[in-house]
């Protein structure tokens, strides 16, 4: 069976500086997700054409934009280019530049051109689930971060907060915290989970001020 072999990394996007070419549907939408997920990204967006919506994003979010044509000096000081024009050269051309920069590089949509993937993100709190299809489909994992949206309670991450606290209170060495945290979370491993119940049902049921 095929394998998703990507590795994803949590990036802190407030200390890289992106860089998204474009400023039509699909560069909206890059930066709709970017910013939802990472709302202090340090972004700049070059493009001579920003939808109305862009901006008031861009704006939000402090992004510079930037109303020309890609040139290939606008890569100085990047570290992660999303090329989205609707010119495949263009985009094509962007990837290059970028490969020979050693800069990592996303052609929207076109997932030969990529050397990452956006991927569906889901946080709650201090808590972050990514999702990828390996490429294959978008739309799964567009559902499967609604479907986590959903049944992840917003208050996992004050289970994870009552849990760094509680570990704080343990006496003994590394290997006795380690063996209480791991009791104590024991039942959000799927063998110990009952059947029909799920993730969801179990960090409804808890209270976290148990933990
Ligand atoms: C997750 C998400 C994040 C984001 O966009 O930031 C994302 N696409 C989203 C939505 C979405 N995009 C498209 C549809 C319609 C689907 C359809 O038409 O079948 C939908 C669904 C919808 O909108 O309902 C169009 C599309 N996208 C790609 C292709 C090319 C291809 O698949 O070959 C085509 C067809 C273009 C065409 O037909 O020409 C490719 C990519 N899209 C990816 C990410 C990367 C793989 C992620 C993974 O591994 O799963 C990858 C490889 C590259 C990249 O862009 O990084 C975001 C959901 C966010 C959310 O909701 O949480
Ligand atoms: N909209 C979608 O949902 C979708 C889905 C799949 C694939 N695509 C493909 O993705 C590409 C982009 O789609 P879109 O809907 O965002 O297009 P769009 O026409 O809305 O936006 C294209 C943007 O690229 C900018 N641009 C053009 N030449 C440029 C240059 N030299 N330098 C910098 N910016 C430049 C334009 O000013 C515009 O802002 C298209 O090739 C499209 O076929 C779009």
């Amino acid at each position: 069976m095929e394998r998703n072999n990507l590795y994803p990394i949590f990036l802190k996007t407030s200390n890289l500086h992106a860089l998204i070419i474009g400023g039509g549907n699909v560069a909206e939408e890059k930066l709709t997700f970017l910013t939802k997920s990472s709302p202090d990204a340090r972004v700049t967006m070059v493009s001579p054409m920003f939808r109305k919506a862009t901006v008031d994003l861009a704006t939000k979010y402090q992004v510079e934009m930037i109303t020309d044509v890609y040139k290939d000096t606008y890569l100085k000081g990047k570290h992660i280019v999303i090329a989205t024009t609707d010119v495949p050269e263009v985009n094509v051309q962007v990837y290059t530049d970028c490969r020979a920069l050693d800069k990592l590089v996303n052609v929207a949509d076109n997932p030969p051109y990529c050397d990452f993937y956006m991927g569906g993100i889901v946080t709650k709190g201090n808590v972050k689930i990514a999702i990828s299809t390996n490429g294959k489909s978008p739309t799964t994992a567009k559902r499967l971060r609604q479907f986590f949206e959903e049944v992840i309670p917003e208050d996992i991450s004050k289970m994870v907060q009552n849990l760094n606290e509680y570990r704080k209170t343990i006496k003994g060495d590394f290997e006795e915290k380690v063996d209480k945290m791991n009791q104590i979370t024991s039942p959000l491993a799927p063998r110990s989970l009952a059947p029909k119940k799920g993730i969801g049902a179990f960090f409804r049921k808890r209270k976290v001020k148990e933990v």
